[in-house]
């Protein structure tokens, strides 16, 4: 047979399976009577296409409102909107983190985000939870601190020499400095040296990879992986020789010079193998320390800043609550005088809710051994689908958060709580819910509390005050102005806000 003959043979055989599969997910499969978009039935590259545009967030929302509280986003995946879905999945001791994550990982290791065996993952959460103890916050309290302060130094000298500040650039790195610190004992100083900047945009980019093969699997599983082929040649060996480097030194020092993650890592054995922690399996869990515990931090605080610069009634009342609650910026730090600082709480949730740092959906699934359907709010799920609730689309569901795109802190003080906290995950919930929430909430309070002691800050003038939100155009999904938007990858990327900051009046 001529090469021409094998390649045509070859191109009819792969239509012809599409046509078949297509056929069978449009009119037998399990799910075909749930609702969604024709696409999404039909192939998982819709939700990579989303997801390579860094919206599956505004994807979902958009399509719960034309479907309803129950979509059906894949051949086999199903997103629901509603509180009882978030406790029949999140909290159903049956379902297990959906295996596809595993196509995010880059040394074929289990990290604690990925690792689906219940055993592997209460063995690494139990380390990751010995670092980020209440026990060891308060020891690795100073040290954050410190990054706060660096923080404040950059925040003064763009005060003196920008014509206004944009806080992404400033509070990104800033993330990255105490990740990197908890994580390793180091920090990677990008506050105040350029060396390692670079690692903020590789690990976007590498993300955007991993959240679109999570969409579609096959991207990986086919070998298709061109994004990822291309990272490694250009900055990722870098990158990774940069975490080997921080990794060495570590070691250098020894493994008991710090309580810190390395430590509790290297001093533990996997608990199926029996042997010791290899290097790849670290090198894993700090691939996705530094996303999960950076950008997010990142990202909660940016919007925080652009939904109070646009609130000044939120915003006199919190920088109130703070400076009657504290005499100076150095009173600022963990206790109860922080966690008096209810408002500030309430403002902080409410900045979460609507821009969610991990903003898409979070899989579930039966595992291999379960046969037996479950039930997702009234529904029976057959085997073999994955679960999950968007957790953008449900923070701005009305039937749980009236007015949803409204920032309003006082919600969160009324008596109709009832699901509203059910439906609140911007942390996930159940068992592999964030492990670093107390350090988030520490982290932003103490952050926003000491620049609010020492500065006034207000939106930037003319355009560069738009700059983190919508487009303003109706009808567009990134439309809404006074929206902080974000572009999600896992965590997300986000811009501005821009503000001018002024020496607070004492
Ligand atoms: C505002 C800040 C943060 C947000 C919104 C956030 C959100 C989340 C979410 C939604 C998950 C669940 C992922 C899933 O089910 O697939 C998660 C997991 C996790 N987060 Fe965070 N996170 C934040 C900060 C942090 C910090 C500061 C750390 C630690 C340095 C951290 C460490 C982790 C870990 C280790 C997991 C995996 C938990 C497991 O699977 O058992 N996070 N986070």
């Amino acid at each position: 047979m001529e090469y021409w003959d094998v390649l045509q043979w070859t191109i009819a055989a792969a239509i012809l399976r599409c046509i078949v599969v297509w056929s069978y997910r449009a009119t037998l499969h399990p799910l075909r009577k749930f609702p969604g978009p024709v696409l999404a039935s039909l192939t998982e590259w819709y939700g990579a296409y989303h997801a390579f545009c860094l919206r599956v967030h505004l994807t979902a929302y958009d399509n719960h409102q034309r479907y309803g509280n129950v979509v059906r986003s894949a051949p086999n995946k199903l997103i629901f909107n509603t509180a009882q879905a978030v406790t029949d999945i999140y909290h159903n001791e049956r379902l297990i983190k959906a295996r596809d994550y595993m196509v995010t990982s880059i040394t074929g290791n289990y990290s604690v985000f990925t690792a689906h065996d219940k055993r592997v993952h209460s063995h690494k959460r139990k380390l990751v939870g010995k670092a980020i103890s209440e026990k060891s916050m308060r020891e690795f309290e100073p040290i954050m601190v410190h990054h706060v302060n660096v923080l404040m130094q950059q925040l003064e000298w763009s005060r003196q020499n920008e014509a206004f500040t944009d806080m992404t650039t400033y509070i990104k790195r800033f993330g990255f400095d105490v990740v990197s610190d908890l994580g390793f004992g180091e920090s990677l100083n990008l506050q105040t040296d350029p060396k390692y900047r670079f690692i903020m945009w590789w690990m976007q980019i590498f993300e955007v990879r991993n959240n679109t093969a999570l969409q579609a699997p096959t991207f990986v599983w086919t070998g298709v992986d061109i994004p990822l082929f291309f990272l490694k040649l250009f900055r990722g060996n870098k990158f990774l020789q940069m975490i080997q480097g921080l990794t060495n030194r570590r070691q250098e020092r020894g493994i008991k010079s710090r309580d810190d993650f390395f430590a509790y890592m290297m001093d533990s054995k996997n608990p199926i193998t029996g042997k010791d922690t290899s290097m790849k399996e670290f090198l894993e869990e700090a691939l996705f320390f530094f996303p999960a515990g950076g950008d997010t931090i990142s990202g909660a605080l940016c919007a925080l800043f652009f939904y109070l610069s646009r609130n000044p009634k939120c915003y006199r009342k919190v920088t109130e609550e703070i400076r009657t609650t504290f005499e100076t910026e150095a009173d600022v730090c963990s206790g109860s005088k922080l966690s008096s600082c209810k408002y500030l709480r309430a403002c902080l949730d409410e900045s979460l809710r609507l821009a969610s740092p991990v903003a898409g959906t979070l899989w579930r699934e039966l595992p291999s051994t379960d046969n037996a359907p479950f039930i997702v709010d009234g529904h029976v799920i057959p085997k073999g689908t994955l679960v999950g609730v968007n957790t953008y689309s449900i923070h701005h569901n009305p039937d749980y958060y009236p007015d949803p795109f409204t920032f309003k802190p006082e919600r969160w003080f009324s008596d109709k709580q009832g699901d509203m906290y059910t439906a609140f995950i911007p942390f996930s919930t159940g068992s592999r819910s964030c492990a670093g929430k107390a350090m988030a909430y520490m982290e932003a309070s103490i952050a926003l509390s000491r620049i609010l002691m020492k500065y006034e800050f207000e939106s930037a003038d003319g355009t560069k005050r738009n700059v983190g939100g919508g487009s303003g155009r109706s009808g567009e999904r990134r439309g809404r102005r006074e929206e902080y938007q974000i572009y999600d990858h896992f965590s997300s990327s986000h811009f501005g806000p821009n503000l001018r900051l002024r020496l607070r009046n004492m």
